[in-house]
């Protein structure tokens, strides 16, 4: 099974493209999604955020539900409380990554996509052999931010300087989108990145289906033989 990263800067368009893969049938694995329902109440990350953190951080009035917001102040100056909230977290995401894409695996899918924002900045491109990064100009990425999320300019502005450069993803990504365009001209290149990738596999896929044929029938050979 071919596992490609998705990644890019923020809003660059990174859910516009995984929505266009999930439409045309590649699962997609989806980092953020996963990240909110590990704190989910009940979940043993939520027990163990809880006990680090303190009670106050949950809104046990609605179900106990973490109050991210809090939690993101809490940890914005704090490099330690960082540091321990990641410790509970991300062994948490990774697991349940690793779950999905083994029951992607059993369940027959040739291609999966990991669309996770820290692709990166954890180096998940050292293990996977393709890498994608859709890209866009930093004026757009900013336009595009503050629209989507009705965020200030400042606000805007301090949380794409957060992140990794969007130059340095580019050039350590295999495959890059180009999202400078229209929604219409990016979902083009998903659709023939789609189909690369689709034939790139067809041949394994046709091998490792005569190979097993093969052993079956060497096998059942054998069997009479003896
Ligand atoms: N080519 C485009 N032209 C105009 N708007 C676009 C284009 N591509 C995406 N957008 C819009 O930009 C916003 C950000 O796109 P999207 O949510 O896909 O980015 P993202 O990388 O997933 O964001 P995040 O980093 O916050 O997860 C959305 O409102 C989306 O509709």
């Amino acid at each position: 099974m071919l596992i490609v990263g998705l990644s890019g800067g923020i809003a660059t368009g990174k859910s516009t493209v995984s929505g266009i893969f999930e439409r045309e049938g590649i699962p997609v694995i989806d980092a953020d999604r996963i990240a909110r329902e590990i704190v989910q109440p009940g979940e043993p990350a939520w027990h163990a955020i809880r006990d680090e953190f303190g009670a106050e951080y949950f809104d046990d009035a609605n179900g106990g539900v973490m109050n991210r917001e809090k939690v993101g102040k809490l940890i914005f100056n704090d490099a330690e409380k960082r540091r321990r909230l990641n410790a509970i977290t991300h062994p948490a995401v990774r697991k349940r990554m690793l779950y999905q894409a083994f029951m992607h695996f059993i369940t027959g899918a040739s291609v999966v996509v990991l669309d996770t924002p820290l692709l990166f900045e954890v180096g998940y491109d050292r293990i996977l052999s393709r890498t994608i990064c859709v890209w866009c100009n930093p004026d757009q990425e900013l336009e595009r931010l503050m629209a989507r999320d009705s965020m200030s300019e400042v606000d805007a502005k301090s949380r794409m300087g957060a992140q990794m450069s969007i130059e340095e993803k580019k050039k350590r990504a295999t495959i890059l989108l180009d999202n400078t365009g229209t929604k219409e001209e990016l979902e083009t290149q998903v659709l023939a990145l789609i189909s690369t990738l689709r034939s790139s596999w067809t041949p394994t896929v046709i091998r490792a289906t005569l190979a097993t044929v093969i052993v079956g029938i060497v096998s059942l050979a054998l069997w009479k033989i003896l």
